[in-house]
């Protein structure tokens, strides 16, 4: 029985989305991010297995240019996704088969930028007496700037970006743990009944001067709206795979078996593990966050760039563990320019690379397609949106 892996690359974007004008970083308009283009342009990047299946090719379809070089030996393509949002739930379950049917709603670029009720709600959860924060920023910048008032004060560290989100960094041995992800939890329910996407628990360690986030990050996200891929497939008796934050994107429905780790390195184990363990007939849903959490929200053009490098050799050792019959897709969930103005995603297309129907030009799909092709692939259920793009 065949077996498919989807690879979620966290923002690894590749330009040329048709509405990008209408989403912003930094105040700035989408329009010509291209998140792998310009890495490529900027320092170049050393990825011969992704090129292999077609990167190049689908950068230059992406973004309507030529497509020169060598033929793509891959199941290849660029991907547009319909939902209103660029961020990593609404990416994700459409590539599972569910766009996005509903308009997120944001927290405002003002100080407070939550509203008094909201603030309420998570000071009564933390017995506390106030928040830190209340306003955009970068999670990064955020704990430099308030981390000795969030010692002094005891008070949680809550913020926004352009994203639907609502994030609270706290100290782990200060505030604890444990008490930052209850709190996270206790209230995801009041912030996903505003329509906003996900509340993120963000915590941090170290003395003040040297903050540094830690690995024990959590996402309480939304449930999908519909039946994804990772539900059709559970339904139909099959197993499934979540590598990294896949469980939390999914609001832990139709996963069996979780497989975590501390960085990505730890993934790429899990991945070619599955490739050579995975049952008959599984699906295996894996992201790798790093992309974006490092580098891309960091803008960092190196540190982005040497990821891809390391993730093109994860990739090949993870290929070489398939059977003639498994089909694996590599694609991403949006954009995050390193080059672009601001600290935010960007809206763009994203790579779709395939192993397994040797060479085949997939063209300009649909992100619901992917999700639709894994269905078909492992003969489950097809979600209610997308077209499978199989030859
Ligand atoms: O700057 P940090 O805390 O990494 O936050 C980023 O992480 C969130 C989730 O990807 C985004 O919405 C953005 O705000
Ligand atoms: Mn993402
Ligand atoms: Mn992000």
């Amino acid at each position: 029985m065949t077996r498919a892996f989807l690879i979620v690359l966290d923002s690894a974007g590749i330009g040329g989305a048709p509405d990008a004008g209408g989403f912003f970083s930094g105040g700035v308009p989408d329009t010509g991010a291209n998140t792998i283009g310009h890495i490529i342009r900027d320092r170049g990047l050393t990825t011969p297995t992704l090129d292999a299946l077609g990167l190049r090719a689908a950068i230059a379809l992406a973004n309507g240019q030529p497509v020169t070089g060598p033929a793509p030996q891959g199941l290849w393509g660029a991907a547009t996704e319909i939902s209103p949002g660029k961020d990593t739930p609404s990416g994700h379950w459409e590539l599972a088969g569910v766009p996005v049917p509903w308009d997120w709603h944001y927290f405002p670029d003002t100080t407070p930028s939550f509203p008094p009720d909201l603030t309420a709600r998570i000071c009564q959860l933390a017995g506390t007496e106030g928040i830190l924060g209340n306003c955009h920023a970068s999670g990064t910048e955020i704990i430099d700037r308030l981390g000795a008032d969030h010692l002094r004060t005891g008070w949680p560290i809550c913020y926004s970006s352009v994203d639907s989100v609502l994030q609270i960094a706290a100290h782990e041995e200060a505030f604890g743990l444990d008490r930052l992800i209850r709190l996270c939890e206790d209230l995801a329910p009041h912030v996903h009944a505003l329509r906003v996407g996900r509340v993120i628990a963000r915590p941090f360690t170290g003395p003040e001067g040297a903050f540094q986030r830690t690995p024990n990050r959590r996402d309480f996200a939304i449930a999908p709206p519909a039946d994804t891929i990772l539900d059709l497939a559970a339904g139909a008796g099959r197993a499934t795979h979540a590598i990294g934050k896949i469980g939390d994107i999914f609001s832990h429905r139709g996963i069996d078996r979780l497989h975590k780790g501390k960085s990505d390195a730890d993934l790429a184990d899990h991945l070619i593990r599955l490739g050579a363990e995975a049952e008959p007939g599984s699906l295996t849903f894996a992201n790798f966050v790093e992309f974006d959490s490092l580098y891309g929200h960091r803008r960092d053009v190196q540190g982005y760039g040497a990821q891809l490098d390391w993730f093109d050799g994860v990739a090949a050792a993870f290929l070489r563990t398939l059977r003639a019959e498994d089909l694996a897709i590599f694609t991403a969930d949006h954009g995050n320019d390193p080059t672009w103005a601001g600290t935010d995603h960007t809206r763009e297309r994203v790579p779709v690379l395939g192993w397994g129907y040797g060479a085949h030009a997939a063209g300009l799909v649909g992100f619901a397609d992917v999700g639709a092709s894994v269905a078909a692939h492992l003969g489950i259920p097809a979600p209610a949106h997308g077209t499978s793009f199989l030859p």
